[in-house]
């Protein structure tokens, strides 16, 4: 009888054994059902081993095997790289791989039926009622995948007859029953549609993208190109190659805020005449279980997902693309912590395939890598045709400061006034959601919180609530003060977008003015009708956070204002400066992406910032030197490392005596030093109290491996837990 070492998907430390029944059949990364206590659990076969190994042991037998290719050799490497890297139980990475475990199982089916052309003996109203409904659908071998076939239900419904009319014509011969999956298999892509007709140095970037492709074996691209120049069109490109090359190959397209930029999905359809499948927190569970199904049985050939379809067991995965490679949401900060652009690189070397990183501003990490050679670096350094990159202007406030109780300069107003008046778009960008961002007493001066925490509420005159964006805790606005009782006395400070929405009101009274923010695109038909109408010019104004910075083309938008560009570089984040220029330099880059020409304004009170500076001059490699300097002064990433600790408990008491056990515990290293403990970016959260301690060490030191000796010395209470963030992005 032999044995399968299985791993669990539950935080346990190592697979168990366990004997296979006789007339199973397992390989390592079978997916199998086996006990764990009283209930069957979900787990996948790391090594089957002889009998020998059973000898002298009682062990408890596989339940049941799961009838799905076995996870390959590179994905079950991945899975355990990941867990040491990130020291957490290999159980819990896999059941990061297995968040749709219903795909396992075959698509469900319902039946539905179609009109056979055959006329019944007796016809009776109600029998002619039905077929005038039913449509008559050839028999063809691809019925099963036919959406115009209806379930008994919906025709009785729609001929308004009974259900046992429809029956009765189903066994007359008249209507045939067939069989219809739930989750129908996705189209097949086809890499032979034609492409844009690429420009030179589009065409000079795709040619090294396809020898790569056609060589094989594992390589990664930096594919560096201003915004507009073509990366998308240049790695559709890679896509079709892979396509064409490997009639089994998966390509994995991982964007940032991929529920809110719908319009790339049409682009890819456009592009290889079927839609990909998509992989994010927003989608159905029938949809993630498809996907889920189509991805393990490599029947979805092209994937285009957020962060965490990486963790997807592609059965062929060829290519990786992570575009916006430099975006900050790659980086998963709850549970199991990783960067999965990082991740991305080391999938496709397990993979033996190839990984392009695309960016108009990519990453310091990024760039001190494609410099070092790990990288080829794909340059485009123009826009294709009449585009030209926009003229970005700094606008110092301290020279021209806004108007009393206003947040537009006079000369941001001036340019709006004339972009109108010229029957093109503007685009205000402001990081601030809802209407002010702090709500103070004008009695007391009280600051309204998150009770129990230090995080502000921020007023929604839309929806009449005070929100916090940290927590989601929220409250309709009160009419007196909670401190002090004062009625009216509450007040707004600071601007969001809403309250500058208010202010373009006033100055361009004739405009249509509309707000881009999670608030206001809530679900992806309203974000698809907002940017339709800015894309059809039905939109003079858009107001919009963060997520009118990336992907969108708005031919008639020529002028692009910030609001408030210091709002990034307060705060002391490691990246705060290089998040800003990105940020910015994204955002004006949606102006002037047609034949009109697009500026930028930028407000600012530190307009002799590096970033600014930088940003102004339109010189990428000169801010990224500048940084590049001070953190290899400094020995910080991606010179040095980075980790984090965050150790949190129900009670500040019981957090901080736990803390004092926990340095005390520290393993030395030489040259690893320990900061902290000190309160954690959020310090309370979910009722829980949270400190931090942040590790610095030396390049060569493994990290990792410091991190998880040193967890393994602690004995701490239940109720206190902690988590590793290994090269952590939040601060303070
Ligand atoms: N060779 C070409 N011929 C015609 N149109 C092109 C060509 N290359 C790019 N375009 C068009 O130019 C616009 C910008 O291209 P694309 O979106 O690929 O650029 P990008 O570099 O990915 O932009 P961003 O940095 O904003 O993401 C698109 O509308 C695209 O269709
Ligand atoms: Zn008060």
């Amino acid at each position: 009888m032999a044995v399968a070492r299985i791993l669990f998907t539950l935080p346990l430390p190592e697979p168990f054994d366990y004997a296979v029944p006789e007339g199973m059949t397992l390989q390592p990364g079978s997916y199998v059902a086996a006990p764990v206590g009283p209930h069957d659990r979900l787990g996948i076969v790391v090594d089957v081993l002889g009998d020998d190994v059973a000898t002298g042991r009682k062990l408890k037998t596989v339940t049941a095997v799961y009838d799905a290719p076995p996870m390959g050799a590179p994905m079950r490497e991945f899975l355990a790289w990941v867990a040491r890297y990130t020291v957490t139980h290999p159980g819990q990475v896999l059941a990061m791989a297995l968040r749709a475990r219903e795909g396992l199982l075959p698509s469900p089916v319902e039946t539905r039926y179609r009109a056979t052309g055959k006329l019944p003996d007796r016809m009776t109203p109600a029998r002619q009622k039905v077929l005038e409904v039913s449509r008559t659908v050839p028999n063809c071998p691809d019925l099963s995948r036919n959406d115009q076939l209806w379930s008994a239900v919906d025709l009785a419904s729609a001929a308004n007859v009974s259900s046992g009319v429809v029956k009765g014509l189903a066994e007359a011969g008249v209507l045939e029953a067939v069989e219809l999956e739930t989750d129908p298999s996705f189209a097949i892509p086809d890499p032979d549609r034609k492409g844009a007709v690429l420009t030179g140095e589009q065409a000079v970037a795709a040619g090294e993208l396809k020898a790569a492709i056609h060589a094989g074996g594992f390589s990664a691209f930096l594919l560096d190109g201003v915004t507009g120049s073509g990366k998308t069109e240049v790695y559709f490109e890679a896509i079709a190659e892979t396509l064409k090359s490997d009639p089994e190959a998966q390509i994995l397209v991982l964007l940032p805020e991929i529920a809110l930029t719908q319009a790339i999905l049409a682009r890819f359809e456009a592009r290889f005449g079927a839609a990909p499948a998509p992989w994010h927190s927003g989608l159905s569970p029938k949809d993630r279980r498809r996907t889920w199904r189509e991805a393990v049985h490599g029947r979805a050939r092209i994937v285009i997902g957020a962060r965490s379809a990486l963790f997807l067991p592609y059965r062929k995965l060829r290519l990786i693309i992570v575009d916006e490679e430099h975006d900050t949401s790659f980086k998963q900060e709850d549970g199991v912590t990783y960067h999965a652009r990082d991740l991305a690189v080391m999938r496709a070397k397990l993979e033996g395939g190839q990984v392009i990183l695309a960016s108009a501003t990519p990453a310091l990490e990024t760039a001190v890598n494609a410099e070092a050679g790990r990288y080829v670096h794909l340059r485009l350094a123009a826009r294709p045709g009449a585009s030209r990159l926009p003229d970005i202007e700094l606008v110092d406030l301290r020279t021209a400061p806004p108007g009393k109780g206003k947040w537009l300069s006079p000369v941001l107003e001036r340019a709006l006034m004339e972009t109108l008046a010229n029957g093109e778009q503007s685009l205000l960008f402001l990081n601030r959601r809802g209407y002010a961002p702090l709500v103070i007493c004008k009695a007391c001066g009280e600051r309204l919180k998150t009770p129990g925490t230090e995080n502000w509420l921020t007023e929604h005159r839309y929806s009449g609530r005070l929100v916090c964006h940290v927590t989601g805790y929220s409250i309709p606005k009160p009419t007196k003060c909670p401190q002090c009782g004062a009625p009216d006395s509450l007040m707004g400070v600071g601007p969001g977008v809403e309250r500058v929405a208010e202010e373009v009101r006033t100055l361009l009274p004739h405009a249509r003015i509309e707000i881009f923010s999670s608030d206001t695109a809530q679900g992806a038909d309203v974000t698809r009708s907002l940017v339709e109408r800015m894309e059809r010019s039905e939109i003079d104004v858009m107001i919009g956070t963060q997520i009118v910075a990336k992907g969108h083309n708005f031919p008639n938008l020529t002028l692009v204002g910030v609001v408030d560009a210091d709002s990034g570089l307060k705060g002391g984040d490691l990246r705060a400066g290089e998040r800003t220029y990105q940020l910015l330099s994204q955002v004006a880059g949606r102006a002037g992406r047609a034949e009109r020409p697009g500026r930028a304004l930028v407000q600012t009170y530190a307009p002799d910032n590096p970033a600014m500076e930088a940003l102004a001059a339109n010189d990428r490699d000169g801010f990224l030197q500048i940084e590049r300097d001070v953190r290899s002064e400094l020995v910080l990433p991606p010179f040095g490392r980075l980790a984090a600790m965050i150790l949190s408990a129900p009670s500040a008491d019981l957090v901080d005596k736990a803390a004092l056990d926990i340095a005390a515990a520290a393993p030395n290293g030489d040259g690893i030093e320990v900061f902290g403990p000190a309160p954690a970016p959020i310090t309370v959260l979910r009722g829980r109290h949270r400190r931090r301690f942040l590790v610095k060490s030396p390049r060569i030191i493994d990290l990792s491996a410091y991190m998880a000796a040193w967890t393994a010395r602690l004995r701490l209470p239940s109720q206190v837990r902690i988590s590793i963030d290994i090269d952590p992005y939040s601060f303070l």
